[in-house]
């Protein structure tokens, strides 16, 4: 593999506060291949992913783009950089807006970089078919369809980003398992024919090694305390197994 065709979080350290939740943690997520990332609950997963998607700046470390340094956070990247990276998170209801209906919610990356109508429409019809949701599911608003249906007008509007890396944060753990699959089974169709880079957080560890290339893992601290040392370790223990 190309070692610059990845999405790299190299020594990101992040506090809340006191808190520290990540410490000089490097992961690397290349194109084409799906990393699980484990990790009990507060481990700071879902941190690691926000700042990959570069929806927040790391106190200390860099994540890099292909080889490239990216030093800002959410719209001081520029469009083009920033839509390279897609997250899916575990709630759909928190992620779309609710006066949208789903074939508005999955055209906003296409409206936002301007595309014309019929354009942005065909679109939208293509990616409802390939995530499987009917034209009459298009015209309703989120508080009427299922979680599943919403995840999938989610995946959607994810995949109209055109993005390189999708990181998915816990995002099948709300759908029943057929809907995971199918789920599972768009984001590995679309991986094979766009060499996309996926990084996969879950508690399921069935969905993990049925999906994942390799795992890394992130600690706990047993009883770590609300503001840690500085020499408190929170690397990652890498895990690297073939599955
Ligand atoms: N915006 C925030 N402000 C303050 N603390 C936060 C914030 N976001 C996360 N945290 C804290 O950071 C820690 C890591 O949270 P994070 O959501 O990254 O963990 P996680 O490993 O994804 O957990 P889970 O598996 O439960 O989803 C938690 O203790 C959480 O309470």
């Amino acid at each position: 593999m190309n070692d610059t065709a990845r999405l790299a979080a190299e020594n990101v350290t992040v506090s809340f506060g006191q808190r520290r939740v990540l410490y000089e943690v490097t992961l690397h997520v290349g194109r084409g291949e799906t990393v699980g990332l484990r990790g009990p609950s507060g481990s700071g997963k879902s941190t690691l992913a926000r700042v990959l998607a570069l929806l927040r700046r790391p106190d200390s470390g860099q994540v890099h783009l292909d080889g490239a340094p990216v030093t800002a956070a959410r719209h001081r990247v520029p469009a083009l950089v920033r839509t390279r990276v897609a997250l899916l998170f575990q709630s759909p209801r928190a992620a779309a807006d609710p006066r949208l209906s789903l074939a508005d919610l999955i055209a906003e990356p296409l409206r936002a970089t301007g595309a014309d109508r019929s354009h942005t429409r065909r679109q939208v019809a293509e990616l409802a078919e390939r995530v499987g949701l009917t034209a009459d599911l298009l015209t309703r608003r989120s508080h009427a369809v299922s979680d599943g249906q919403l995840q999938r007008a989610c995946l959607a509007r994810a995949l109209a980003q055109k993005p390189d890396y999708l990181l998915c944060d816990e995002a099948t753990a709300m759908l029943d398992a057929s809907t995971q699959a199918q789920v599972a089974h768009v984001i590995t169709d679309y991986q094979r024919e766009h060499n996309i880079g996926v990084l996969l957080i879950t508690h399921d560890p069935a969905l993990m090694t049925r999906w994942a290339d390799r795992v890394d893992h992130l600690p706990t601290i047993a009883g770590m305390p609300e503001a840690l040392p500085v020499q408190q370790d929170r690397r990652l223990l890498s895990e690297t197994r073939q599955l």
